[in-house]
């Protein structure tokens, strides 16, 4: 199972060391040639309106919209989420606009600007330590999606179909669980 790691900006790193960690084979993605024998793919955290700049600048937009399109799975992480949401509130247009959610930015508000919490994930942990920095929240799941953890009643992850998002950074801590999860997801897609 090969996963990438967009690298245009973020813990890239981190996210690379997870899924070894966790049976991929995982790499750095920076063109649009490295996607083609890939089976999944990692969008990390760093700056939503940046990251689709480069995104833009490299063709990286339409052919990782591609990719998902072609059922082949996608974990955004905080911008990660941002640039996977078909819907972010206060802006007129999406990024890839893959994933049936609607987010808003900057949700936790400036005086917390980054945090740690132990949240119950469903069907991946029940004490999953989660890092907000400057994270966004899921204002809305689509029909088909399911939401997979809450904090303070807003939603911080969740699935639709293919897409995982979730809203802090799980690069960020020694708990590999959710890479875990997103590899089951790579796994799943690839047998279907
Ligand atoms: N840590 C993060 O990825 C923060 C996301 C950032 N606030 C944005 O809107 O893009």
């Amino acid at each position: 199972m090969k996963i990438g790691v967009l690298a245009l900006q973020g813990a890239v790193i981190e996210h690379l060391r997870m899924l070894e960690e966790v049976g991929a084979t995982a790499v750095s993605v920076k063109r649009v040639e490295e996607l083609h024998d890939l089976d999944g793919l990692v969008i990390p955290g760093g700056e939503s309106t940046t990251i689709s700049k480069l995104m833009h600048k490299y063709g990286l937009m339409d052919a990782v919209r591609k990719f998902g399109e072609a059922g082949k799975p996608i974990f955004g992480t905080c911008a990660g989420a941002i640039l996977l949401a078909k819907e972010i509130e206060g802006q007129s247009d999406a990024h890839l606009g893959l994933m049936d959610i609607k987010v808003a930015r900057n949700a936790f508000g400036r005086q917390k600007d980054s945090f740690e919490v132990n949240l119950p994930v469903v069907g991946v942990a029940a004490d999953y330590p989660a890092v907000f920095i400057r994270a966004p929240y899921l204002k809305h799941v689509g029909e088909a999606g399911q939401v997979l953890a809450k904090h303070e009643d807003k939603i911080v992850v969740a699935r639709d179909r293919h897409y995982l998002a979730a809203a802090f950074h799980p690069e960020l801590t020694e708990d590999t669980r959710l890479h875990k999860y997103f590899f089951d997801m790579v796994k799943e897609a690839k047998k279907a």
